[in-house]
């Protein structure tokens, strides 16, 4: 193998830089040509394929977003797209890629591997958390802390104003990030698509909980079945409006996916970075590379797509009783 190239693909993650930049420097230490493809699947059918060298990620290590550009295309989802895409890689002799993104995209990686035969590695670079095969993904950490950090002032006014406030934050279709900034912020409840939310035991608990507390944080996440946090908001208040002076909704939205990246998330992005390198030389492919317990591992894309990571019970259990 000669030459690989790296694309970001999806909603871009705090870190992305982190593992591009591992990428481009693990190729060119082993002696490999390196190319950057912008705006992922799109770039890749449209030939946005440059070559990079190790000043191409000069300072970038702290910065969020993802200089080669992110997108979500459609047209890759066709057969004709993929195919364009796998010309522009034919016509620069390309032999190996490495997708940064999350499960869509390692889904359309999977087949673009069993049309082509193009080795492809994946690193799990998505603030979601949602990818089977490691323990973390990159942004996820950053993510969170961006809205623990959103949380600790909301609780400062919902505190001065005896308020229940309804913070939703990110997770289309997972709670990983709710949880977590549930327990760190001490939220009274989490909200979250994997269970079921009981509208009438949350409002039994929050006239419980009004014996003690003059005020609540509840975080939502944006998938939740019950709807957003204003809808939420407004089913609940409807049902105990006499009992607290003021309910409140912040949305946080896309500041969770901006921002410098945490120690976490750089040093996991540069560990998948180097390990998508190194698989790709090994003869690894249509896997993720990704860190569990510590240590590298490489996931066939089949598992981090069809299987789900499970929010651990003893978290949401966790949440319960602290917020007694
Ligand atoms: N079934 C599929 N066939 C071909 N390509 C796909 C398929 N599913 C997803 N993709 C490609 O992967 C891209 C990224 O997928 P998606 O928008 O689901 O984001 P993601 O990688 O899951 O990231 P995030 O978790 O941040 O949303 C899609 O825009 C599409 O180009
Ligand atoms: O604004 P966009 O790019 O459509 O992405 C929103 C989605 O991306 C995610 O943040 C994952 O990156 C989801 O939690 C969210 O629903």
């Amino acid at each position: 193998m000669k030459k690989i190239a790296v694309l970001t693909s999806g909603g871009d993650a705090p870190g992305m830089n982190a593992c591009i930049r591992a990428v481009v420097r693990t190729a060119i230490f082993k002696d490999l040509e390196i190319f950057g493809i912008s705006y992922g699947y799109d770039g890749m059918i449209k030939g946005s394929i440059k070559r990079m060298h190790s000043h191409s990620v000069s300072n970038i290590i702290q910065r969020g977003g993802t200089i080669l550009k992110s997108a979500r295309s459609e047209e890759f989802r066709t057969k004709e797209g993929r195919l364009k895409a796998y010309q522009q890689l034919k016509q620069l002799e390309i032999e190996g890629l490495v997708v940064i993104g999350g499960d869509g995209t390692f889904t359309g990686a999977k087949i673009f591997f069993e049309e082509f035969g193009i080795p492809v590695i994946g690193c799990p670079g998505t603030i979601d958390n949602d990818i089977y095969g490691t323990d973390f993904t990159i942004g996820f950490d950053t993510a969170v802390n961006t809205a623990l950090e959103a949380i600790d002032k909301i609780r400062d006014t919902a505190a001065a104003h005896d308020r229940i406030f309804f913070v939703e934050v990110m997770g289309r279709d997972s709670g990983y990030i709710a949880v977590e900034c549930g327990i760190g912020g001490g939220a009274e409840f989490v909200m979250v698509p994997e269970t079921r939310t009981d509208i009438k035991k949350v409002v039994k608990s929050l006239k419980n909980l009004r014996k003690s507390k003059s005020s609540s944080i509840i975080v939502v996440a944006e998938g939740d079945d019950e709807g957003s946090a204003d809808q939420i908001m407004n089913t609940v208040k409807s049902k105990i409006q006499d009992e607290f002076k003021e309910f409140k909704v912040t949305t946080l939205g896309h500041i969770q996916r901006g921002g410098n990246p945490t120690a976490r998330d750089r040093v996991l992005a540069s560990r998948c970075g180097m390990a998508a390198v190194e698989g790709l030389m090994a003869g690894e492919s249509n896997c993720m590379a990704g860190v569990m317990s510590g240590n590298v591992v490489y996931t066939p894309f089949d598992d981090c797509i069809s299987k789900t990571k499970a929010i651990h019970q003893d978290h949401l259990k966790l949440i319960e009783i602290l917020s007694i």
